[in-house]
Formats: C-alpha cells, sequence, structure tokens
C-alpha cells in the first residue's frame, strides 16, 4: 500500500466529520502513519481476532456495514469507522459491501491510539461514534426482541387454536405416522397415545383407501378441500364415528406433512334422520288433524252406521287387527282414522299407504324401507312406513291390491311384529296395529289364487263391513245438509237448505260412489247454483235412467236369487224412498211400482223392509 503524501491525507481527514474538530498538528501527526486502499471487488470481512486493527475513513464511495444477518449501518464519504467500534463483545464479526468502488483511509490502530492520547477532541469523537453505534445495535437488539415476543405470541395463539380446537386435528408424515394431534383428537381416537403410529389404524377400510389415495394422488385439488367423502374413525376402544375433512399439505423440499381436520357428524346425522322422520310424521299428523278436528267426522243417523259406529266403540281400545270392507267412497278411510283416534295410541301416528296406487316395484321399499345401495336409486338408507308407525297403527288401504309374492312378509309383520327392510339382513321389530281396507270381496278373491288365504285370515280379525250409501235410508240427506254447510261458506255462496224434492231426488239415486260421488254433487251443486237456488235435477242422473241402467246391467248377467231378492230390496225401497213412504193411493209407491198395495205391503213384510225412525 503506498504511503501517500501527508497534505493530502490532511485535507481529506479534515473532510470527515469525525476527524472535524481534531486540530491541524494532531491530524499532522496521524496523516504520516496512514495508507489509502481502495477495494474494487464490493465486499470486506472484518474479524475481531484479525491482526492489525485499523482505523478508516471513506474517502470516495459509499458502504453498508452488516453484522451478522443485519445491515447494520449506511455510511458515506467522510465516515470514519473501525472494528472497535463495530464490533463488541456480542458480535465477532462484520462486513462491509461497497455499492461502487471504494476507496478508504486506512489508519493502524497503535497510530490512532497514540492521536487519542494527543487530541482530547478526537476521543471525543470516538465515544460519539461509538454511543451511536451502539444505540443502533440496541435498535436492532429492541427489534429482535419484539420480533421474538411476537413469534411466541403467535406461536401460543396458534398452540390455543390448535389445542381449544372442537375438531379433532391430526398431523402425520409422508409415511403415515402420526406426529401431532390435539386433545379433540385423542379424544376420537379414544387414545393419547398416538404420536408415531400409523394413522389409517384409526380408519376402516373404505375410508383408509380415501386418506392413502389422496396422499399419493397427483391431483393436489382435493386437498385443502372437504373430502367428497365420510370418514369412519374407529376408536381404540372400537368406537365407531362418522367424519367429514379435510387434508392439507405443508412442509419443506425434503420432507412433507398433512393435516387432517375431522368432524364428527355423528350427531349431526342422527338429528338430520330425526328432522326427517318428524318432517313425515307431521305430513301424516296434520293430515290427520284435518280428520280429528271434524272429531271422527262420520254422519251416522241410520241404523245401519250405528252399528259401525258401534263396532268402531268395540274394537278401537284393542290391539285387534280390523279389516273395514264396503263400495268405494263409503267412508272406509274415515272409519280406520275413528279407529285409530279411539285407541289408545292416539298420541302417535296413524301411518296410511294405499297399496293399489303404488308401483309394483316400489311397494315393498315403501312398506319395510330400505338400505342404501339395495337397488338401483337407492341412495341413501330409508324407513319404511311399518317404522314409522312404530307404536302407533298403519292403515293399508286397498289391501287386495297388494302383489301376492309381498303377502308372506306382510304376513310375517302382522304375526310377528318384524320384518327385514330390502337389502339388509337385520331384522326390525315393530309394535304397529294393522288395519286394512278393501272394496273387494277378499274372500272371493283369496279363492281365485289372488289373495293368501293365511294372510285373509289374519286380516279379518275383527270385520267392519260399511254399508253403501243407498241402504243408508236418510243418511243421504243429513250428510249433503252437512257438507252444503261445510262448502258453502268455503265456497262463498250464501247456505241452502235442502228442499223436499231435492231430498226425494238425494234418496232416490243409486249412488254407486258413494259418499264421495255425494260430495262431488253438492261442490258442483253449489258452484252451479244461481240466486240462491240449486237445480238438483240437473245434476243428479234421473231415476228412470238408473232403474234402466240398472236394469240393462242386471240382463247383462245372470243373477243369483240373493241378488234378485236384494234388487227388489232395493227397487221397493227407492220407491218407497221417493214416495215418502206413502204406499196406496196416488203417487204411492204401489202406483209407482204398478203393484197391488196388498201386495207391496206383504213384500215389504217378507223382505223385512223398514221404515227409519
Ligand atoms: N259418513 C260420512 N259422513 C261424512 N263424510 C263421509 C262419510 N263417509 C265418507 N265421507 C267422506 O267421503 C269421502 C270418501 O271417504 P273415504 O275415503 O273414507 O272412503 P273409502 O271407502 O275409503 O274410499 P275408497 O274405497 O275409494 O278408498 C271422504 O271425503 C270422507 O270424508
Amino acid at each position: 500500500m503506498a504511503q501517500i503524501a501527508s497534505e493530502k491525507i490532511i485535507r481529506l481527514l479534515s473532510h470527515s466529520t469525525f476527524f472535524s474538530e481534531v486540530s491541524e498538528s494532531s491530524l499532522f501527526h496521524l496523516s504520516q502513519f496512514v495508507t489509502e486502499e481502495s477495494f474494487k471487488n464490493n465486499e470486506v470481512v472484518f474479524n475481531k481476532d484479525d491482526e492489525g486493527d485499523a482505523m478508516y475513513v471513506i474517502v470516495q464511495g459509499q458502504v453498508k456495514v452488516h453484522v451478522k444477518d443485519h445491515i447494520y449501518t449506511h455510511l458515506n464519504e467522510g465516515d470514519c469507522f473501525g472494528e472497535y467500534a463495530l464490533i463488541d463483545n456480542d458480535v465477532r464479526s462484520a462486513s462491509i459491501t461497497a455499492t461502487k468502488p471504494l476507496t478508504l483511509l486506512k489508519i493502524e490502530h497503535h497510530h490512532f491510539m497514540d492521536l487519542l492520547h494527543k487530541d482530547k477532541n478526537l476521543v471525543k469523537g470516538v465515544l460519539s461514534l461509538l454511543i451511536k453505534r451502539h444505540r443502533e445495535l440496541d435498535d436492532i437488539q429492541e427489534l429482535l426482541t419484539n420480533s421474538n415476543r411476537a413469534l411466541e405470541l403467535a406461536s401460543s395463539k396458534t398452540k390455543g387454536l390448535i389445542e381449544g380446537a372442537m375438531d379433532a386435528i391430526i398431523m402425520f408424515d409422508s409415511k403415515f405416522r402420526i406426529v401431532l394431534t390435539n386433545p379433540s383428537a385423542n379424544e376420537l381416537l379414544e387414545n393419547n397415545d398416538t404420536i408415531q403410529r400409523n394413522i389409517l389404524f384409526f380408519f376402516d377400510e373404505p375410508s383408509a383407501k380415501i386418506i392413502e389415495s389422496i396422499i399419493s394422488s397427483e391431483d393436489k385439488t382435493l386437498l385443502d378441500n372437504h373430502l367428497p367423502e365420510i370418514l369412519k374413525v374407529i376408536g381404540s376402544n372400537e368406537t365407531e364415528t362418522l367424519n367429514e375433512g379435510t387434508i392439507s399439505q405443508y412442509g419443506t423440499e425434503n420432507e412433507t406433512f398433512y393435516t387432517l381436520i375431522l368432524r364428527n357428524i355423528n350427531e349431526r346425522l342422527k338429528a338430520e334422520e330425526k328432522i326427517n322422520l318428524l318432517t313425515k310424521q307431521t305430513e301424516y299428523l296434520t293430515e290427520e288433524i284435518r280428520f280429528l278436528t271434524n272429531d271422527h267426522g262420520i254422519t251416522a243417523e241410520d241404523n245401519s252406521m250405528k252399528s259401525v259406529l258401534k263396532q268402531i266403540d268395540q274394537v278401537a281400545k284393542t290391539n285387534a287387527t280390523v279389516l273395514v270392507t264396503g263400495e268405494t267412497g263409503t267412508g272406509k278411510e274415515l272409519i280406520a282414522r275413528a279407529i285409530h283416534k279411539n285407541s289408545t295410541r292416539n298420541d302417535k301416528a296413524l301411518i296410511r299407504i294405499n297399496c293399489g296406487a303404488i308401483p309394483h316395484n316400489l311397494i315393498e321399499s315403501e312398506l319395510f324401507g330400505h338400505k342404501k345401495g339395495a337397488f338401483t336409486g337407492a341412495t341413501s338408507d330409508r324407513k319404511g312406513r311399518f317404522l314409522l308407525a312404530d307404536k302407533g297403527t298403519i292403515f293399508l288401504d286397498e289391501i287386495g291390491e297388494m302383489p301376492l309374492d309381498l303377502q308372506p312378509k306382510l304376513l310375517r309383520v302382522i304375526q310377528e311384529g318384524e320384518f327385514d327392510p330390502v337389502g339388509s339382513s337385520k331384522t326390525i321389530k315393530v309394535d304397529v296395529r294393522i288395519i286394512a281396507a278393501t272394496h273387494r270381496n277378499l274372500l272371493q278373491h283369496a279363492q281365485n289364487g289372488k289373495f293368501r288365504e293365511d294372510l285373509y285370515y289374519r286380516l279379518n280379525v275383527f270385520p267392519i263391513e260399511v254399508p253403501a250409501l243407498r241402504n243408508r235410508g236418510n243418511d243421504v240427506c243429513h250428510i249433503a245438509t252437512e257438507m252444503i254447510q261445510q262448502l258453502s261458506s268455503k265456497l262463498n255462496k250464501p247456505y241452502l237448505e235442502l228442499s223436499e224434492s231435492a231430498k226425494r231426488l238425494l234418496t232416490s239415486y243409486h249412488w254407486p260412489g258413494n259418499v264421495r260421488e255425494l260430495q262431488n254433487l253438492v261442490e258442483r251443486a253449489l258452484i252451479v247454483s244461481q240466486d240462491g237456488r240449486i237445480n238438483w235435477q240437473s245434476i243428479i242422473p234421473a231415476e228412470s235412467n238408473i232403474i234402466e241402467n240398472n236394469i240393462d246391467q242386471a240382463q247383462e248377467k245372470i243373477l243369483t236369487t240373493k241378488q234378485l231378492v236384494q234388487l227388489e230390496k232395493d227397487n221397493i225401497l227407492k220407491a218407497l224412498r221417493l214416495t215418502h213412504w206413502k204406499i196406496s193411493g196416488k203417487n204411492g209407491a204401489a202406483e209407482l211400482l204398478k203393484m197391488k198395495p196388498t201386495t207391496l205391503a206383504s213384500r215389504i213384510k217378507a223382505l223385512a223392509i223398514e221404515r227409519p225412525i
């Protein structure tokens, strides 16, 4: 390093803020020992233990001084620095990086120390430099302390979150070894000591396969998303839980870790199942309430119907199976509901199923339920109506339409109170009261091979036969009156009383559709009524047509004697109703029937025809 002229050095040093207060003579003294150093490469490293500690003045350029990883300070031309100023006991090394080619004045340490003895001002300068550097160091220290504190806080917050999470959090490595669990996970796995154990061990086979396939898959979109399948965890005590989950991946280039977050959905699934059940029951109950608010809704003035009500009363409180028969629309369902309402099961559901209205291939699952996957389209487990009716009553409407191949299963549930859902071998026990109904002659149906006889006898424990409306005397007028009352307010029509001629028409009509037909006719009559008048004649088919139709129908087939007698009885009854039970004289029934009154009187007696009270 070439010695440079003292004058030049004195000039340069006096430019330095550090030496600005140093006397000329001191500078001169120092200049004797100063060398100039130029650095073309940008870095100079100082080690505290290096020999020849020195003091530097930046003549040209600008440097960044690094202590360890931190930029310690920026120094500009004229600034002065040295190891004793930069490096204290804690800092072993420092380096400077020049932003452009650098020229330094190097002052050997011992020469500088000489100067320190001579010039008090220089001592002052060194001290202020040291103080400045230490302040900067303190700032870094504080920053470090603060960041450590922030880090500690953040990590304790994260720890708190993981520990306190209700979800189970399990971290594992690429070999499926558990590396971390939170308390919820320990609870789920029923094990506090799972570290290093294989996570797949805690799942059933399908779930373990799902986890494996996600980890090994190239498709990383499966990570960080809700898993499409539900995972079944099997705890150390064999407790099974169903869980929703997500898997995420983290780690370095060399080592990958996974976090599995599991949420136990057992309770939620149970609640959902309960909601489904309750929704279904509510539907049925709402329908039932409609009937119940109108008591049982059965209008029965005629003796034939009064005896039906008596039967309902007798059987309701028992658990006996009831078979309700009668023509369509006679009120069989109404009777089934009345039985349930008066039974001890009336706080539970009455579940109805129309065996004739459900397609053959669905009726089994409808009645007995099915397991998920039992057949195409069975995407989830389904409860059947027998299970819904547990502790309550099931009403099997149109039982005559029940497919023959299903009848043994029905027989089993009636006899033993148990059945297997479709696709399941798990037998379910139920306590269900059975009421069946049909418009068919079920015994004859059985004799024709369309219904199992054993099932018929099982159902026919307590038979109730509902009479046809045409055989219920004046009930048709009572029912019509009630219907007019209910419907006129619903249709916003004035209430219309039945005239005598309307009553005559109603009682003389054959009513093949029974009460349902009456309901429809009354509704139609009210809709077309004008100025508070109903033209019943235009609504009810003419009696003469009916008689003719009856005769036509009668001629088409050969009737048994019993049927002939019934036909004669019905015919006389109609004539009597039409004439208000006037037998002889003008407009009497005998005249209508073209019979002698005495003959008519003896036929009435012979056929045991009684005038309703
Ligand atoms: N005695 C009655 N009094 C008042 N309304 C009645 C009476 N009987 C039946 N009804 C009404 O007639 C309609 C038909 O009754 P329901 O459905 O019970 O007959 P059903 O015999 O079960 O018919 P189906 O054989 O077609 O199933 C219902 O609206 C019912 O409320």
